[in-house]
């Protein structure tokens, strides 16, 4: 049966290394969402709600597009993957695809885990001035699918702490229990840390924004050394104080449920 998980991890298959392995491919993703979002400088009329008047709509630009892209995407399937989550779950249109028979690989309580308020609050009060340029252009439309593109690689990945978590409650259950039966957040938490992991993982966004951010030119003598589209360092920050967190408050979320 095929399943949720990209590429063609089976559900026997999930180890901790297949769920790695996925983060890491992950990581090619957000780093160049975040690159073609630096295309656009940071354009903040898309971001201001009283900049336009949509018909029976009150919001801001970025906020009518991710909605109105998520009901179409909804009606198209999207969200009937365990993967993928809404920024906007209220009102969403239903599925009018036929039902794909998605293997089950996490406990049902994880349907009730969306922390994409959290995510966009942190990707537009604190990481877009980071790494978007002052300015506007006037793409404010191509700007916020833009944002789109980033928040949900964001969303993705953060989310796929359901399935880390998993991977580590079935690889050793009788360490978990007893956290998971008193309910402990701290005790999950310092269960599921892998501290030398985080340190690796922060040093590879940040070479990946290197690699991929660079400039390429026939001319070798004419190359733009050091100049990276997106800066490296915010990359690694990002992942240190915001994707890892919240990917292990997902980890905790989902584990604190994980016996119900
Ligand atoms: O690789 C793991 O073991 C994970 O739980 C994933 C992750 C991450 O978000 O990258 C989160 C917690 C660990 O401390 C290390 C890394």
């Amino acid at each position: 049966m095929a399943m949720a998980l990209n590429d063609s991890v089976s559900a026997n298959a999930l180890t901790l290394d297949s769920v790695r392995d996925s983060l890491v491919r992950q990581e090619d993703t957000i780093i160049f969402a975040l690159i073609e979002r630096t295309r656009f400088p940071i354009n903040s009329p898309a971001y201001n709600h009283s900049y336009a008047k949509f018909p029976g709509y009150s919001g801001s630009l970025v906020q009518f597009v991710v909605r109105e892209t998520e009901a179409l995407l909804a009606k198209a399937g999207k969200f009937t993957n365990p993967e993928e989550h809404p920024f906007f779950p209220t009102d969403l249109p239903p599925s009018e695809a036929p039902p794909y028979n998605y293997t089950k690989v996490l406990h049902p309580a994880a349907a009730s885990i969306n922390i994409n308020k959290s995510i966009w609050k942190m990707y537009f009060d604190e990481l877009l001035a980071l790494f978007a340029t002052p300015g506007d252009d006037g793409n404010y439309a191509s700007t916020a699918a833009s944002d789109l593109v980033c928040l949900q690689a964001l969303s993705r990945r953060i989310h796929y702490g359901k399935f880390v978590a998993e991977v580590k409650f079935r690889e050793s259950p009788r360490e978990y229990e007893p956290a998971i039966r008193s309910q402990d957040r701290d005790a999950l938490m310092k269960l599921l840390t892998v501290e030398s992991v985080e340190e690796m993982v922060k040093k590879r966004v940040a070479k990946k924004a290197m690699v991929f951010g660079q400039e390429v030119t026939l001319d070798n003598n004419n190359a733009k050394k050091g100049k990276y589209k997106v800066d490296p360092s915010v990359v690694s920050r990002l992942y240190a104080e915001w994707v890892m967190p919240l990917t292990k408050l997902v980890q905790v979320e989902y584990l604190l449920r994980r016996l119900d």
